[in-house]
């Protein structure tokens, strides 16, 4: 057993790394944490779009976490692409058994527009995954295909954010509100209050990747045993300087990175 804090995250592979497990990695060992990977589709995409998708056989998926869960335990998961409804049923399985703090962030449309989730996974993702959550991480057009309702005002996503909750089961939600007009707020309910953490709204299309960093830290942030609220401030902070240090890769949208570059 390893004393060294461990997250694995569950997801895709964007092969120039602006979003996915190598987005999650770069997070996770920016916060210290040692990071692993189950990948669950392969996609062809640049910062352009999404070229192709290839989605790793179900048998095989179940092969990768076996692997993983055979040997060492880590101390908190996230799921991000999980294309089908039986990968997502196959996931589940495995959360269950082993009860590890889950961070789901449900991966639908990428910034590209391309879809990334069958609409018929839906219903699953909803019935066999958010109840398993310990934070799920929908943005503004997530929160209202899985609340089933439009959001146009903080009203809405308060009531956006007790559905999920309340009626869908995740211990803790929150809405990111990086599709708003004005400041980027995020909102997180815990069931008892809603706390917001707002950031002045950066003027950039190089956003590429956010959603993903943004649950792999609240993902390293659990793992070291921090509290939901800890691992929200941290989050916050962290994507909000990842989106200042963004190193414009790219034709089209570029992804964010942690840290800038200083010339010798
Ligand atoms: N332009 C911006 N300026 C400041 N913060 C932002 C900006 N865009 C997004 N954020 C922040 O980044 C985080 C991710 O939010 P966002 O709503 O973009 O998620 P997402 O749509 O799932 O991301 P992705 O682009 O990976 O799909 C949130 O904390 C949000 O407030
Ligand atoms: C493999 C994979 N996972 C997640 C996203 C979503 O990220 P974004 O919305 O920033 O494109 C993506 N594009 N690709």
């Amino acid at each position: 057993m390893s004393k060294l804090p461990i997250g694995l995250t569950i997801a895709g592979n964007d092969p120039t790394g602006g979003a996915g497990i190598l987005a999650d990695m770069k997070a996770m060992h920016s916060r210290e944490v040692y990071g692993m990977a189950v990948i669950t589709s392969l996609t062809a995409q640049n910062t352009l779009g999404v070229q192709d998708v290839f989605n790793v056989p179900v048998d095989f998926i179940d092969k990768e976490l076996k692997s993983v869960f055979d040997d060492e335990l880590p101390h908190a998961l996230k799921t991000g692409m999980i294309a089908e409804a039986d990968m997502m049923t196959l996931v589940a399985k495995y959360i269950k058994k082993y009860k590890i703090p889950y961070v789901m962030d449900p991966v639908m449309i990428a910034t590209s527009g391309d879809r990334l989730m069958t609409d018929q996974s839906m219903n699953t993702l909803i019935n066999e995954l958010i109840p398993l959550a310990d934070i799920i991480t929908p943005n503004l057009h997530e929160a209202e295909a899985i609340a089933g309702m439009k959001i146009t005002s903080e009203e809405d996503i308060k009531v956006a954010l007790k559905i999920m909750r309340e009626d869908m089961g995740a211990s803790n939600v929150i809405i990111k509100g990086g599709h708003l007009e004005g400041d980027a707020i995020d909102y997180l309910y815990d069931g008892n209050d809603i706390f917001t953490l707002s950031a002045n709204r950066i003027d950039t299309n190089q956003t590429h990747g956010t959603g993903c960093t943004f649950s792999a830290v609240l993902t390293a942030e659990l793992a070291k045993k921090k509290s939901v609220m800890e691992a929200f401030k941290t989050a916050k902070a962290y994507i909000t300087d990842a989106i200042q240090n963004s190193p414009n890769i790219g034709r089209g949208n570029g992804p964010v990175n942690h840290f800038s570059y200083k010339e010798d």
